[in-house]
């Protein structure tokens, strides 16, 4: 099985408010059809009989509204018009990802976060999976997305979607997990891509911040996660993605 996170920075403009890079998703919706069609013919890869997991970012929709409204992973809100916008605006990107892969025959439904998962006082997430469970055995491809969460004393947090591939890959057992971002990798001070990263300490001088709004972390946030998983983790870029899907380890391969 594999979790595949498509980046807010890859599908959206990250720097415009609400703003959609529908040439980007376009693109990755055609490659991941095409890899699915491929391998159910029996080419080479290894998405044909496995099932895949879509998690996508928030980019310029959820976290432009976090932010406004001062929500972030810790901090919640109780404020029902806060959690129309910024939960809404995640429906609203998930709206988009979802028509493009449906246009290309992906068979995937929307499990949206915010209406099955919950924090408990101490931030610990609850997220349960029969639901994913059940829908990969009828061979569906779920398409959950950062959101809000209840959170216990906070009203509802943000939930970023790197915390939810990390959480779902781990519960499902997954084969493989990959990041598809807006950068070929974690890059080091000459913007070479690392291509292994198994110390949080021994990267955190160049690890950052998005260049964008963003209430999850950016980069520091993604490493941080990842490398609390028990398996292998890849970060690579958005041209990388077939790469990927087709069993290679592109990028950055976290461990
Ligand atoms: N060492 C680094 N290597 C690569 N990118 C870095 C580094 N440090 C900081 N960054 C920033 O991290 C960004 C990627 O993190 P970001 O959270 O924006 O990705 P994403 O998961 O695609 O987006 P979203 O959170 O909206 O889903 C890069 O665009 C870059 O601005
Ligand atoms: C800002 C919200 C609502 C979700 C953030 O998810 P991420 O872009 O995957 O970090």
């Amino acid at each position: 099985m594999i979790v595949l996170k498509l980046g807010g920075s890859v599908i959206t403009e990250k720097d415009r408010p609400e703003t959609l890079d529908g040439a980007a998703l376009e693109r990755v919706a055609d490659v991941i059809a095409a890899t699915r069609e491929r391998a159910a013919d029996g080419a080479a890869g290894n998405l044909g009989d496995e099932g895949l997991v879509i998690v996508h970012g928030a980019g310029s929709f959820g976290h432009h509204h976090a932010n406004a409204h001062g929500v972030t992973t810790t901090d919640g809100t109780h404020d029902p018009t806060a959690i129309h916008d910024i939960h809404g605006s995640m429906k609203t990107l998930n709206t988009f990802v979802m028509s493009r892969l449906l246009e290309r025959a992906v068979p995937v439904v929307p499990v949206h976060p915010l209406s099955m998962a919950h924090c408990n006082a101490d931030g610990d997430l609850e997220l349960p999976t029969g639901q994913l469970e059940t829908l990969l055995a009828d061979g569906f491809v779920p398409v959950l997305h950062g959101d809000l969460v209840a959170h216990a004393g906070e009203g509802t947090t943000v939930v970023g979607g790197d915390r939810l591939v990390a959480r779902i890959a781990t519960d499902l057992e997954a084969d493989r997990i990959g990041l598809c971002s807006t950068v070929p990798g974690v890059l080091d001070e000459s913007d070479a891509v690392i291509d292994e990263i198994d110390a949080y300490d021994d990267v955190a001088d160049v690890l950052g911040d998005s260049d964008a709004t963003d209430v999850t972390g950016g980069m520091a946030g993604k490493v941080r996660t990842l490398l609390e998983l028990e398996g292998e983790a890849s970060i690579f870029g958005a041209d990388d993605l077939e790469a990927f899907l087709t069993g290679a380890q592109p990028g950055t391969t976290i461990r």
